[in-house]
Formats: C-alpha cells, structure tokens, sequence
C-alpha cells in the first residue's frame, strides 16, 4: 500500500485524477470503478478539467458503480443512479450505456447482485477503482463485520453511515435502510485501487484501515490485501498516522520509473518532513 500525504483536497482530488487520466489514456476503452459520496468529487472535477482541455475522453471507457440504495425510486435525486448520471457520466461524456449501477430496484435482488458481478466479469475486470471511506472505516456501503470474500449482495446500513448521509436527505428517516453494494471481494479484484479521504472526520478511520490490523470490523483495512493500493489523503486525514513521516520520506525520494510516472508534481506547500 503506498500512502500520499498532501496539503489539501484539491491535491488530493488532482493526484487521484492523474492516475484515472493515465489509465484512460493508455487504454481507451478503461474500466473504471465509480465512487459516489463527496470524497471523491475533486477526482471528478479534475478529469473535468481535462477533459475540457482535450487531454482525455471516456466516451469509449467503461464504468461500474460501487453500490446502490434499495428502496428510493431510479430518479430520487439521491438515487447512487442518479448522482452517478449528474455527476460523473454527463460532466466526463462517458456514454451512458457504457455504465452500470447496481439495480436497487430490481425484482429479484439477488439476481440483480450475481448479474452485476457478472457484468464485470464479462467486461474484463475493473481497472482502477475509486473509493471513498465512511467514518466508520466502511468501503462502498460493506459495513463493518463485511466479510473480506464478499461479493456484491444487499447490505443493512449502518446507523452512523445513515446518520453521514442524512444530509442528502431532507431528514433521517427519509435515508434508506437498506443497499447493494459492491462486496469487498469484488473491490479487491480491482487491478488498482486508490483510495482518498479529506478532513478530520476521516482520521480515525484512514488510521485504522491503513496501520491497524487486518479486520472485518474496518473494512477498508481489507485494502492491505492488494498488491497495487493507493491511499491519497490531505493532512487532516493523515493526523493519526503513525508513520506519516515516513510516508512523506517514500514519496520525496520516490524512484522513477514506468509505475511512478502517474504522479504529478508535488505541490510547493507540500510538508516532506
Ligand atoms: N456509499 C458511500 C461510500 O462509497 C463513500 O465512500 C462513503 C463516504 O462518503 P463521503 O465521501 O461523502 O464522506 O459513504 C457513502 O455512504
């Protein structure tokens, strides 16, 4: 796992998005893993940017959403469906039939899960997966005790993960109990991950998933089990890492070479020691 400690979430946002604007340029045709949530909309904004600037385009690139409510219609303005649609495939110019979201709405739940899973598969696998963490060290929505060999499947929310996203709600009780989400088994098949959190209310969390022991209780710690991990961080998230120092050393004297080449420039305010 390689840890990035940086000044604040906009270099957090533009570090991410150079390495999807590098998977994307050398493979066209990328899978992309799609977070929702606000940790990652300075990703989002950034590949805007570039894409703007003709650098990149996703019009033949693939994405495949982490997960989904269950129980708001497809068009709730909250619906993962929804938020995907506004704020990722319509600003980047994915084409909309190019994107999957976990179908919270189907029939047959199950069904839908083994039909996503498959859907992956058949697309090759992911290439690179965004992903937020919740408060409560939580990847997509698989909650803590998620089993590390999960597979996409519907999940119970947790109270503290209803009571974050109460906010996109107009009250509490208007939040879902219920999701499908991404197992974390699906997220560790991933080729790449990168992982970013910005602000204090993440500390703890980042803390526990990156320097604590491997445990269902903090999923995200599931990530120390894949061989190409990235964790972007600004330094309110970074505030009980242990090794932060080191962290900071391994990327002032970072070596170069073909998979070092996505990392932009070092902002000037960045703090190495
Ligand atoms: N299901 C999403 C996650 O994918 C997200 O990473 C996390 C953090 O959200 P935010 O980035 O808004 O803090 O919680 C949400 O509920």
């Amino acid at each position: 796992m390689e840890v990035i400690i940086l000044p604040d979430a906009v270099d957090v946002g533009r570090f991410a998005a150079a390495k999807v604007a590098a998977i994307v340029a050398r493979k066209p045709s990328a899978v992309i893993g799609l977070a929702t949530g606000s940790s990652p909309r300075g990703i989002y904004a950034d590949l805007r940017r570039r894409v703007d600037a003709r650098e990149i385009s996703f019009s033949r690139a693939r994405g495949f959403a982490l997960d989904e409510y269950v129980g708001i219609p497809l068009d709730h303005p909250e619906s993962y469906a929804s938020v995907i649609a506004r704020e990722v495939v319509e600003p980047l110019g994915f084409d909309p039939a190019n994107v999957r979201v976990p179908d919270g709405r189907a029939a047959d739940l199950d069904v839908a899960a083994a039909e996503f899973e498959a859907a992956i598969a058949a697309a090759g696998g992911v290439d690179l997966q965004i992903l937020g963490i919740g408060a409560n060290g939580h990847l997509g929505f698989n909650e803590p005790t998620s089993s590390f060999a999960s597979r996409t499947r519907i999940k119970t929310l947790a109270q503290l993960t209803r009571q974050d996203n109460a906010r996109f709600f107009d009250s509490l009780d208007d939040v879902p109990t219920h999701c499908m989400t991404q197992g974390l088994g699906t997220i560790l098949d991933a080729r790449e991950v990168v992982l970013v959190a910005q602000g204090p209310a993440k500390a703890d969390a980042i803390a526990a998933a990156v320097e604590g022991p491997l445990s269902a209780f903090v999923p995200a710690s599931a990530l120390q089990l894949h061989a190409h991990a990235t964790v972007v961080v600004d330094e309110e998230s970074a505030a009980n890492l242990t090794l932060a120092d080191y962290y900071r050393y391994t990327l002032a004297h970072k070596p170069s070479g073909p998979r070092h080449t996505f990392a932009p420039a070092l902002p000037a305010s960045a703090q190495l020691w």
